[in-house]
């Protein structure tokens, strides 16, 4: 498991019993292990893997797109949930969690067929996606880095498919108006955007560092 994160909500006892209700596969387990020494930022906490396989079992997810899928993990949660013969597209801009990926799914025996792991930003995949083709599309990573995409990236998302971004509540800045750093400008950039959205239902569930959670209803 990864470090315990300061809870969005509640208190730390609620979000470790979260965490450690979404009991991790051995394979989760050891791709956590696998990117601990990378740089960049941890991967999801359980509870927040846990809620993406709801997620995707709810919407019997077929296809989805992981933009910032690090080294897996996000993935593995992902395709347990999907359909058995559902396709995960991750794409990640860090070749080495890439790689860690890579290995993550091949020793959960993920059959090559069902993840497609694509190298780039998601200005440069993202026109090889087809709109509306999605179930599901999860971001997760530094918001700047995709909230200039963020029209395209819910372009993606079908009707009645969800859209996930993780991490907004992280250190609790969003809430405080007097923070103006890039990355928290951003947060709240993607936060207005999707809430405002007409054709979307959305909401933030305070697990992990926060999920941002649409869905789209038209
Ligand atoms: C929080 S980590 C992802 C964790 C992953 N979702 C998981 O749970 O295993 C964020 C990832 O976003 C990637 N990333 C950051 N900026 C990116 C960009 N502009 N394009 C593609 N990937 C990016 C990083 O390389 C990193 O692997």
């Amino acid at each position: 498991m990864s470090a315990q994160p300061p809870p969005a909500g509640g208190t730390a006892e609620g979000a470790a019993y979260a965490d450690r209700f979404a009991v991790e596969t051995p394979e989760m387990v050891d791709a956590r292990s696998r990117v601990a020494h990378l740089s960049g930022p941890p991967p999801v906490e359980p509870a927040v893997g846990a809620m993406l396989a709801v997620l995707a079992a709810g919407a019997a997810a077929r296809s989805v797109v992981s933009i910032g899928s690090g080294g897996g993990l996000a993935g593995l949660w992902l395709l347990r949930g999907m359909r058995p013969d559902g396709v995960l597209t991750a794409l990640d801009g860090d070749p080495e969690q890439l790689r860690a990926a890579r290995a993550a799914f091949a020793d959960a025996g993920v059959p090559a067929g069902r993840a497609r792991l694509i190298f780039g930003t998601p200005g440069e995949v993202m026109p090889r996606l087809s709109p509306g083709a999605y179930d599901m599309v999860v971001c997760a990573g530094p918001p700047r880095d995709y909230s200039e995409h963020l029209p395209g990236l819910l372009d993606l998302v079908r009707v009645g498919g969800t859209f996930t971004c993780h991490g907004l509540l992280a250190g609790g800045r969003i809430a405080d108006r007097a923070v103006r750093d890039p990355q928290t400008v951003a947060w709240r950039e993607i936060s207005r955007t999707v809430k405002e959205d007409e054709t979307l239902l959305s909401a933030v569930l305070p697990i992990g560092t926060g999920l941002l959670v649409a869905t789209k209803r038209s």
